[in-house]
């Protein structure tokens, strides 16, 4: 316990006053008296073809919130996500972290944020000392400061011991989002974008997510998650937005959003799906 807590520390404290200096001097200079959004996504717009995978999609998330991302397969989550974080270029709209563009000034909006991509891509035939060590490398990190975080971050992440020897390409699902999550902390970033952070992560290993997400908050981060999981959302999040059909339908604080029913019930109603009984599978009944 007194180690976990010491290590949830560490994460959180990851950000050297050189960055800190870096992070307030990108950030502050474009406050002018009102608060800047952790991150703010205008009108994003994206189509494949004929079809319309988000339709000018907004979304605010306040300094310090803890934000959730829910809505149906298909719902345009992932490719919104992608636009906002740089991955995938909008036809329409913008996204900025702190007030920094992320597509005009992609270096300073990327030092800023920490992403859990879906569909992580990173270097596989690396054990994950080896892939953070790298990393920490990319961001500028000195070589024992890259140690230090490198090893904090494997211990929290359980993925020191026996997975030492492991590669990342050998890791399980659960292991990829983990040692994922561990790259999108190393750089010590103010905000962390991640899609379906709890996805195939065992019980034990989501209860320390969430501990270090958390703190991350506690610390003064904030946090936009995607998920599936009604009740991990209404867990962990202060505000939420409810996406269908490329659209996000509802915004706000968890308790205005959900009206006293709960997150699930509002939900079904808000994307508009009625809960199937499996009727027509009679072939199903023995
Ligand atoms: N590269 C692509 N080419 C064509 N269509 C795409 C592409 N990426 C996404 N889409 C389509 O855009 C829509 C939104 O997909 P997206 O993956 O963003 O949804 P999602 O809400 O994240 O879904 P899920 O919850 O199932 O992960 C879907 O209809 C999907 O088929």
């Amino acid at each position: 316990m007194e180690r976990a807590r010491r290590d949830h520390r560490g994460v959180t404290a990851f950000r050297t006053e050189k960055e800190e200096n870096k992070v307030q001097h990108s950030g502050a200079a474009r406050t002018t008296g009102t608060e800047v959004a952790a991150f703010r996504l205008v009108g994003l717009h994206k189509t494949f073809g004929t079809h319309t995978a988000v339709d000018h999609a907004d979304l605010t998330v306040a300094p310090g919130s803890f934000y959730g991302l829910v809505g149906p397969n298909g719902a345009g989550k992932t490719t919104m996500l992608s636009m906002a974080v740089g991955l995938q270029r909008p036809d329409e709209g913008s996204a900025s972290v702190h007030g920094v563009d992320v597509w005009q000034e992609p270096l300073a909006a990327r030092r800023l944020m920490g992403v859990l991509p879906d569909g992580l891509a990173m270097p596989e035939r690396l054990t994950g000392r080896e892939l953070l060590t790298y990393l920490g490398q990319l961001h500028g990190l000195d070589a024992a400061e890259a140690a230090r975080r490198t090893g904090e971050l494997l211990a929290v992440m359980e993925l020191d011991g026996s997975a030492e020897r492991t590669l990342v390409v050998d890791y399980s699902t659960g292991m990829r989002k983990k040692i994922g999550l561990a790259t999108a902390l190393l750089h010590g970033p103010r905000l962390l974008v991640l899609d379906e952070p709890f996805e195939a992560v065992d019980p034990v290993s989501a209860a320390t997510i969430k501990k270090i997400l958390k703190r991350f908050v506690a610390g003064g981060g904030s946090v936009l998650i995607s998920s599936h999981v009604m009740a991990l959302v209404e867990q962990l999040c202060d505000t939420v937005a409810v996406m269908a059909k490329g659209r996000v339908v509802a915004e706000g604080p968890l308790d205005e959003v959900r009206g006293g029913r709960s997150l699930e019930e509002t939900f079904v109603d808000l994307v508009g799906v009625e809960i199937g009984g499996g009727e027509g599978l009679s072939w199903l009944a023995s």
